[in-house]
């Protein structure tokens, strides 16, 4: 696939981002594109809004699996480009526009010049949430066609383009989502020794989170407790009687994450002891830590090398990623991809540079190829 098609494949999905699970235009986009290979070798199986691509090897000694996640954000895009998102409210700012691009031209690669081994490509939905992964991993079709390794990729917009990076062991966190509502007693602005209000529950909660992140976690260990949103209340002269935050949970191990939680829970029962109310939490999506197989990781340094492109070690990020959970299962490795873009990822004005495809086309067709 040359530049200006990997492109304009590009710039077409980065047009069309759709959330977990509803990614239906973007299925029927990426199945016409598979369509237009030659299909000798190849076996397209739907599963979900997600699809499976097994290529037929020619004297294959294991299966080598490559996964790209498939979902936009629930995110205004205001980058102004000329193939900005179509859809209002959604945008493809994590990059899954880029890491659809690159499974379809390395797809393509293998199909018009069949590879060794067997080789599986994932394109999985949901990976912002609730989660595709897990239930991609344990489905019939995957049964049928367990890779032996796998990997896949993620953009980095603060590496230049020509550089990927990975690391042995842990890359990404663990993560829980958190959504908690409060519901107290509305009334009078001037009378708040009548109600039990919940925007001042919901303001204790959101600032003494950050005591269990200083005083309750292993400095040695790290925990991230972010609240992004937080609703609560009708208008400035009523107390509330209802808040609602909703959060996400990161640790570096998983044992802390089962901390976090105990101390979040506590913290809870004492905001509804004192606010006279009731809160309840839900967890919402988990996702298990990206632990990368060290021999992998070698294998791939070298594997970039011969490409001529850059390889750097990466600190470990806490960031998340449901691919942790087919890692648990089946080792392999996570590598960031260089885009070179000034606003990061989950940023409505995020712009990765597309010279990017083509690096990492090469570098994952030479994976599947090599691993
Ligand atoms: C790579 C990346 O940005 N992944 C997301 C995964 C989100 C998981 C879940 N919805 C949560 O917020 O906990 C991330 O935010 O790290």
């Amino acid at each position: 696939m040359k530049e200006d098609q990997l492109i304009k494949i590009r710039r077409e999905l980065h047009q069309i981002p759709e959330l977990g699970f509803k990614e239906f235009e973007t299925q029927k986009y990426l199945l016409n594109i598979i369509d237009s290979f030659p299909q000798d070798y190849l076996t397209v199986e739907k599963w979900e809004t997600g699809i499976f691509v097994k290529v037929k090897g020619n004297d294959p000694e294991k299966t080598v699996g490559y996964r790209a996640d498939i979902d936009g954000l629930p995110l205004e895009e205001s980058t102004g480009l000329t193939f900005s998102s179509k859809h209002k409210g959604r945008m493809h700012a994590c990059g899954h526009d880029f890491h659809m691009t690159v499974a379809l031209a390395a797809l393509e690669n293998l199909a018009q010049d069949p590879p060794k081994n067997n080789i599986v490509f994932m394109f999985q939905p949901a990976e912002e949430g609730p989660g595709g992964a897990e239930p991609m991993l344990q489905s019939n079709a995957m049964q049928r066609c367990k890779p032996d390794v796998i990997f896949a990729l993620h953009i980095a917009p603060d590496l230049p383009v020509g550089t990927v990076s990975s690391r042995a062991g842990l890359l990404f966190a663990n993560t829980s989502e958190l959504f908690i509502d409060l519901k107290g007693k509305g009334g009078h602005a001037a009378y708040p020794h009548q109600t039990k209000d919940m925007v001042v529950a919901a303001s204790f909660l959101v600032t003494n989170f950050q005591q269990i992140v200083s005083r309750r976690v292993d400095p040695l260990d790290s925990a991230v407790i972010t609240v992004g949103k937080i609703t609560g209340g009708t208008v400035q002269n009523i107390i509330a009687e209802d808040a609602r935050l909703e959060g996400t949970i990161r640790t570096m191990s998983p044992q802390a994450m089962i901390e976090v939680k105990k101390e979040i829970e506590k913290m809870v029962k004492g905001a509804e002891i004192s606010n006279d109310c009731s809160i309840s939490i839900d967890y919402g999506s988990n996702y298990y830590q990206v632990e990368n197989d060290a021999d992998y990781v070698q294998a791939f340094t070298e594997i970039v090398s011969q490409t001529g492109y850059i390889y750097e070690e990466a600190a470990p990020a806490m960031t998340g990623e449901d691919f942790g959970y087919m890692l648990k299962e089946i080792p392999g490795f996570m590598f960031w991809l260089g885009v070179n873009s000034e606003a990061g990822l989950h940023h409505s004005k995020l712009n990765p540079d597309e010279k990017a495809l083509e690096v990492g086309k090469s570098i994952v067709v030479e994976g599947l190829r090599k691993l």
